[in-house]
């Protein structure tokens, strides 16, 4: 067994939220914590989750595992990672991968800064994947940063959008039940075929459900099962569930899932991820404005005309003199977006304070930043020629911050002084 970086025992403080509606509500999360007996403080429950991600992806149709496959430029298994990680109840997350990817996860590990993590070789089935972590967690070995558990998540690596409701539920009802697992409506009818190709029968599909992860298990349930369970089980199973019922007769908790914890299988499930990622992201857009006082106003403009434009966007506005303050604590609430003003400056000095401010605080490591680095220039005073060439800068510098994960966009609004401002506002509109 890979012991995790350094740094990587014990839990830490939760990883990088998303924003919005995603993230856990508190008030239920800090409940469903005192259900589990995770919440910190009192003697919480020992959790510890194992994440199968030694397949090769066959029905995805490409040469590279598909929890290694990327989307929006890092690999799908980092987002599993995160989203776990940002459960901080969860001690140790052992990860099975085939000894060929020891070497990709462990620098995945090390680029996008996981935590907690801890690497056991994959088996040549999901379910020998799986005893291999649960092994890893039951041996108190030497030179281990693991104990064992008394309650395991058992989670695939290619689900992505897990978040700390459906843990939370699935442990507690583990903790009572000794087995538990998420399940969703099926979306199409069971058929069982006769041995001639046509219909023997179909389930009545209102009367079954889709087995999906979480998982969760009292350990010493999985973990006996496991080590009785045939080799054909092995082999062939498909359900940790079934091996609950079958080696230890515990019957699991059957908990609804939501729509989003669907297993990316096809090539057409990263597209679908990659959507959902960059809608996550977009939820949010802070308007940075200029330090001097007297320009505020175009960045409050600026900000009652998206806040008009975008519904469903939750806008913020910051000075970039206060940057010590909220500007940080909007970076450290996971804000992705951000609309740079600059009316007097005659370069990007502001947008330049914003980049060093994303670049020290690591935002960029797991999703793109985007920073628009907006001009106002009142043609009149300067020809927008002049203009322009100050702005070619940016085009050199979005160069060097991309490697960084930060997108920076340039955009001029010159504008009529006669006009005034807010009419320039309202033609943009
Ligand atoms: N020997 C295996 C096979 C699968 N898995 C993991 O189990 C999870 C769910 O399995 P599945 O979707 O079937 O993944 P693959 O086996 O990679 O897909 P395919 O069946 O298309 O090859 C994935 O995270 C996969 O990496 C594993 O850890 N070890
Ligand atoms: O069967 P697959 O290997 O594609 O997926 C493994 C599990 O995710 C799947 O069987 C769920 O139904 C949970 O048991």
């Amino acid at each position: 067994m890979e012991p995790g970086p350094p740094g990587s025992s014990g839990p830490v403080e939760p990883g990088p939220c998303l924003s919005g509606q995603r993230g856990a509500d508190h008030a239920a999360s800090a409940s469903l914590q005192s259900a589990a007996g995770t919440e910190p403080g009192r003697h919480s429950l020992a959790v510890a989750a194992v994440l199968p991600a030694g397949g090769c992806g066959e029905r995805m149709g490409v040469p590279t595992p598909k929890q290694f496959c990327s989307i929006l430029e890092r690999p799908l298994i980092s987002y599993t990672l995160q989203a776990l990680e940002r459960v901080c109840w969860i001690k140790d997350i052992v990860v099975a991968v085939t000894g060929e990817n020891m070497e990709v996860m462990k620098s995945i590990i090390q680029k996008y800064q996981h935590k907690r993590i801890s690497l056991v070789e994959a088996g040549v089935t999901r379910h020998r994947s799986i005893f291999s972590g649960l092994k890893a967690l039951a041996e108190d070995q030497l030179n281990s940063k693991l104990s064992k558990p008394e309650v395991v998540i058992i989670h695939d690596a290619v689900r992505p959008f897990v978040e700390e409701d459906v843990l939370l539920k699935v442990v507690t009802a583990a903790k009572e039940h000794g087995a538990a697992g998420a399940i969703r409506p099926l979306v199409s009818t069971v058929i069982s075929p006769s041995a001639d190709g046509c219909l023997d029968h179909s389930l009545e599909r209102a009367r079954h459900r889709a087995s999906e992860m979480p998982q969760a298990f009292l350990f010493d349930v999985i973990y006996e099962a496991y080590q009785q369970c045939t080799d054909y089980d092995l082999e062939f199973g498909t359900e940790c569930l079934q091996l609950a019922l079958k080696y230890c007769r515990t019957k699991a908790k059957l908990v609804e899932g939501s729509p989003d914890l669907w297993k990316v299988t096809y090539k057409r499930d990263l597209y679908a991820a990659e959507s959902i990622i960059k809608e996550i992201i977009s939820q949010e857009i802070c308007v940075v404005m200029d330090s001097k006082e007297d320009n505020k106003h175009v960045g409050h403009l600026l900000e009652e005309v998206l806040k008009s434009e975008l519904n469903h966007v939750k806008v913020t506005s910051e000075a970039l003199c206060h940057a010590g303050r909220h500007l940080q604590q909007i970076i450290l609430d996971q804000c992705y977006n951000f609309v740079c003003v600059n009316v007097m400056t005659s370069d990007f000095q502001e947008t330049q304070k914003l980049l060093s401010m994303l670049e020290e605080s690591n935002l960029s490591i797991l999703y793109p930043v985007v920073v628009v680095s907006v001009h106002f220039l009142d043609f009149k005073l300067v020809p927008p020629s002049q203009k322009m060439e100050n702005l070619m800068q940016i085009k050199e510098f979005s160069k060097k911050v991309k490697e960084r994960n930060i997108l920076l966009y340039g955009l001029l609004i010159s504008y009529p002084q006669d006009k005034g401002f807010r009419n320039t506002l309202k033609i943009i509109k």
